[in-house]
C-alpha cells in the first residue's frame, strides 16, 4: 500500500479512514495534519499572516459571544448506552428532499483567497469529494460559475448577501446565475448587513473585502448587472477603477441597513427552490420564518463575529426546535469543533450542522487536502462517538433525550 491509499479509495467510510491511518502508522507514516481538532487553530496561526489569522479567528468585541458558543457545548454531555447490538451508525439525513450521507455541510465563508491560493475552488472540490454540501458565500474570491465547476457533481447551495431593494436587479442576477450553475438551496444571511465591531481587524486596518485585488469581490465583478450599475454611477468600467468598484460592491452587499420581513417575498418569487434564513437566534424570529413560509433556518450567531456579549447559539437551539422544529428544517452553526459537538447539536434538534472556522484552518494548512482532512476528522470522530454511545443512527440521536443530559442541571436522561 502506498501513501495514496485513502485517496484511492473513492468512498472510504469515516471508519475506513481511521483503519488506514493506523495501518500507515505501522509503516511509520504519519498524517500531515494532526487529528487533534483543538490544535488546528494554533497551526493555522503559524502559517497565516497576522492579518489573515486575525480575520478568521477574530470575533466581535471582547469575544464573549464566541467564548459563549464554545462554552455552551460543555454544558451538555452525551450519555453512552450499553449492549446496543448495532452496526456502525447510519449518519445519513434527508433535508429539502435530498438524501445526504452525513449531517454536516460547509459553512459559507468569504474571501478564501486570503487563506490559500486555491481559495473556494479547493473547498468546493473537497466538499464534493467528501459528499458534504458546499455553501458558496456572496463575498467570495471565486465566481459563482467557477466555484460550481470546482464542485462538479457535488451538492451546492448559494449564500446571499442581500442588496437593498433599490438593487433588486442585482439580486435577481445573482440568483439567476446561482440557479443556472446548479446551486440548489438559497441561504440568506440576515445578521451581516454591516460587519460587526471586530478589534483584531481594526487594529490591523484589515478588511479583505475592500481590497481591489479581487479577494472578495469576484462575484460582483463578474456580475453583468453590477457592472452596468457601476458604469452608470461612476462612468467607468470595473477594470478602469477596481478600487472604486470594490468599494461600490461592498456598499451593495453590506449596505449598513437591514431588509424587513416583507422583503422575503421577493426572494420567494425569484428563487425556485428551498430558502433558508441564516442567523436566527430567537423563537419569535423562528416563528416569523415559519409563518412567512421559508423551508429552513440556520440557528447561528455568525460564530460570534457580529454581536458581542450575546447568547450562545447552542443555548437557543432547543428552544427554537421546540417552537418550530416540526414545520421547518433546523440547521445549526457556531462553535462546532468536533464530532461530539455535532452529536450534541443533533441531539438538541439540528438536522444538519455547518462547519465553519475548522475547515478554514484546514484550507490554510493544506488547501483542498486540508479541508478534506478536517471534514474526515470530524466525521470519523462523529461516527465513533455515536457508535460507542450506542446510538444507531443520526436520525435516532435527533432530539433524543436518552443520549444527552445537562451537566449540573436538568433535564437529565432517564
Ligand atoms: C472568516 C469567516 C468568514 C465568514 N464569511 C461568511 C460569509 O461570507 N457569509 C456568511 O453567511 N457567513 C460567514 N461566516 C460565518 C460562518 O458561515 C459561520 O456562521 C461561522 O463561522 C460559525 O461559527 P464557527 O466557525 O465559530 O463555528 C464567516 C465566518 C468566518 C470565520
Ligand atoms: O467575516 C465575516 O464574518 C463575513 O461574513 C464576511 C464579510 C465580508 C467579506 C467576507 C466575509
Amino acid at each position: 500500500m502506498s501513501s495514496q491509499d485513502i485517496k484511492d479509495n473513492p468512498d472510504p467510510t469515516p471508519f475506513d479512514y481511521q483503519a488506514e491511518i493506523y495501518q500507515k502508522g505501522l509503516r511509520y507514516e504519519r498524517p500531515p495534519i494532526t487529528f487533534d481538532s483543538t490544535k488546528w487553530e494554533a497551526l493555522a496561526k503559524e502559517r497565516l499572516s497576522a492579518e489573515a489569522f486575525g480575520y478568521v479567528y477574530g470575533s466581535a468585541g471582547k469575544r464573549e459571544t464566541s467564548d459563549n458558543n464554545l462554552a455552551a457545548f460543555k454544558k451538555w454531555a452525551l450519555i453512552p448506552n450499553r449492549l446496543v447490538d448495532s452496526e456502525f451508525p447510519d449518519l445519513s439525513i434527508e433535508i429539502f428532499g435530498q438524501k445526504y450521507p452525513y449531517p454536516i455541510a460547509i459553512a459559507p465563508v468569504g474571501v478564501q483567497r486570503v487563506f490559500h491560493n486555491d481559495a473556494e475552488g479547493a473547498t468546493a472540490r473537497a466538499a464534493a469529494h467528501e459528499h458534504v454540501p458546499y455553501i458558496l458565500s456572496t463575498a467570495s474570491s471565486t465566481s459563482i460559475e467557477k466555484a460550481a465547476e470546482a464542485n462538479g457533481n457535488g451538492d451546492r447551495w448559494y449564500q446571499l448577501y442581500w442588496p437593498l431593494n433599490e438593487h433588486n436587479d442585482i439580486t435577481a442576477s445573482l440568483l439567476k446565475r446561482a440557479k443556472e450553475s446548479g446551486y440548489r438551496v438559497l441561504v440568506v444571511t440576515l445578521d451581516t448587513y454591516i460587519l460587526g465591531w471586530r478589534p483584531s481587524d481594526m487594529d490591523n486596518g484589515y478588511n479583505p473585502f475592500l481590497r481591489a485585488d479581487e479577494i472578495g469581490v469576484e462575484i460582483g465583478f463578474s456580475d453583468p448587472c453590477f457592472r452596468a450599475h457601476f458604469k452608470e454611477k461612476h462612468g467607468k468600467t470595473v477594470e478602469e477603477d477596481v478600487s472604486a468598484a470594490a468599494a461600490e460592491w461592498a456598499r451593495v452587499v453590506f449596505p449598513g441597513k437591514s431588509h424587513g420581513w416583507k422583503d422575503i417575498k421577493y426572494l420567494q418569487e425569484n428563487w425556485d427552490g428551498p430558502i433558508v434564513l441564516k442567523g436566527i437566534q430567537t423563537v419569535a424570529d423562528a416563528k416569523k420564518a415559519k409563518d412567512i413560509g421559508v423551508q429552513g433556518i440556520v440557528v447561528s450567531n455568525h460564530g460570534g463575529r457580529q454581536v458581542d456579549g450575546s447568547v450562545a447559539s447552542l443555548d437557543m437551539l432547543p428552544k427554537i426546535t421546540d417552537a418550530v422544529g416540526d414545520s421547518l428544517e433546523i440547521i445549526y452553526d457556531s462553535g462546532i469543533r468536533s464530532g461530539a459537538d455535532v452529536a450534541k447539536a443533533l441531539a438538541l434538534g439540528a438536522k444538519l450542522v455547518l462547519v465553519g472556522r475548522p475547515y478554514v484552518y484546514g484550507l490554510a494548512l493544506q488547501g483542498e487536502e486540508g479541508v478534506r482532512h478536517v471534514l474526515r476528522s470530524i466525521l470519523g470522530d462523529l461516527d465513533l462517538t455515536l457508535h460507542l454511545s450506542g446510538i444507531e443512527s443520526v436520525s435516532k440521536s435527533h432530539l433524543n433525550k436518552d443520549v444527552i443530559c445537562m451537566v449540573n442541571g436538568n433535564p437529565t436522561a432517564n
